[in-house]
């Protein structure tokens, strides 16, 4: 018989804030009811819940289910990939691991100094594979702006799927000076991207590093992105504007905290090199999302 709850962790990358559900040996899905449930509470709040199910591949050690807080599916989540890693790896002691997703397959290591390297694959340029509702020779710069269409505040975006689709939009100054609660859900949802975008504001501040904020499809303004920078360093790359091998410095992390991001030219693939925190587990009703705590909280909360 199934059990009615499963086992969680509530973690986060940079501050992107994940909740690791263990759903293996189940048939069943986290419903998207339950997501949003759970990220109502402020306890449990989540920008995206990375499921954990059996293997349907041989070769791989799970299937990640990728869920937002507004119980939409996400193709990719670099900030929850690796917590699923620190999890596993404090689990069963390994350090490698491959997973599948919706995107395809990833690779994954945890190092010596607990940071974490996710494979998150090529990069997919193509503007109706990204999509973009719009044909577009290069998608390295588009058509799209936003405010007066003589002085626009935000345009040209480098457009790219990182298995999700991003517009990468290049600004001259810090990215936290930008109103981006105003213009994220009207770029997220712009007809441009027939499946929504995750949109993204990138500073260069060195051939080899930028620093970046992000709006996300599903979550809005979060703390953190990874995928996010992971599109900006290939954008930056694809553009001119910086090298392949970028430190990426997350302007709305705590502390200002840093990604680095190789988009590897002997295959073509993006591996992004970070941390990964746990907070505190419990259990949760994958159903309903009724969850109870089972590690000790400062709060004193327990349940929902
Ligand atoms: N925070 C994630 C990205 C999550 C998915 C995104 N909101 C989407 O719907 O594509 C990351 O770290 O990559």
């Amino acid at each position: 018989m199934t059990a009615a709850t499963v086992e969680f962790a509530k973690m986060n990358g940079l501050g992107n804030k994940i909740l690791v559900v263990d759903m293996r040996g189940r048939a069943d899905r986290v419903s998207p009811g339950a997501a949003v449930s759970l990220a109502g509470n402020p306890e449990t709040a989540f920008d995206q819940i990375m499921a954990i199910h059996d293997p349907k591949l041989s070769g791989t050690d799970a299937y990640i289910d990728i869920l937002n807080c507004d119980g939409t599916r996400a193709q990719a989540c670099g900030n929850g990939t690796r917590c699923v890693v620190q999890a596993l790896a404090a689990e069963t002691g390994r350090k490698t691991f491959t997973f599948q997703t919706i995107a395809g397959i990833l690779n994954a290591v945890e190092h010596e100094d607990g940071t974490i390297s996710v494979d998150m694959g090529e990069p997919v340029f193509e503007w109706n594979r990204i999509p973009l509702a719009e044909e577009f020779h290069d998608t390295s710069r588009i058509e799209l702006q936003i405010g007066p269409i003589d002085a626009p505040i935000l345009h040209s975006p480098s457009a790219v799927s990182m298995g999700n689709p991003h517009a990468i939009f290049w600004v001259d100054r810090d990215p936290m000076t930008f109103d981006l609660d105003r213009f994220g859900p009207l770029l997220e949802n712009h007809p441009m991207f027939p499946e929504k975008a995750n949109i993204t504001l990138a500073q260069v501040t060195a051939p080899d590093a930028m620093t970046t904020r992000t709006w996300e499809r599903g979550a809005g303004l979060t703390l953190a992105c990874g995928s996010a920078a992971c599109a900006a360093a290939v954008s930056g790359a694809r553009t001119g504007r910086t090298g392949r091998r970028v430190t990426v410095t997350v302007a709305s992390s705590p502390n200002r905290q840093a990604l680095t991001i190789e988009w590897r030219e002997r295959d073509n693939r993006v591996v992004m090199t970070g941390p990964a925190e746990w907070e505190w587990s419990g259990t949760l009703d994958p159903a309903t999302g009724a969850w109870q705590r089972s590690t000790p909280s400062e709060s004193g909360a327990s349940a929902s």
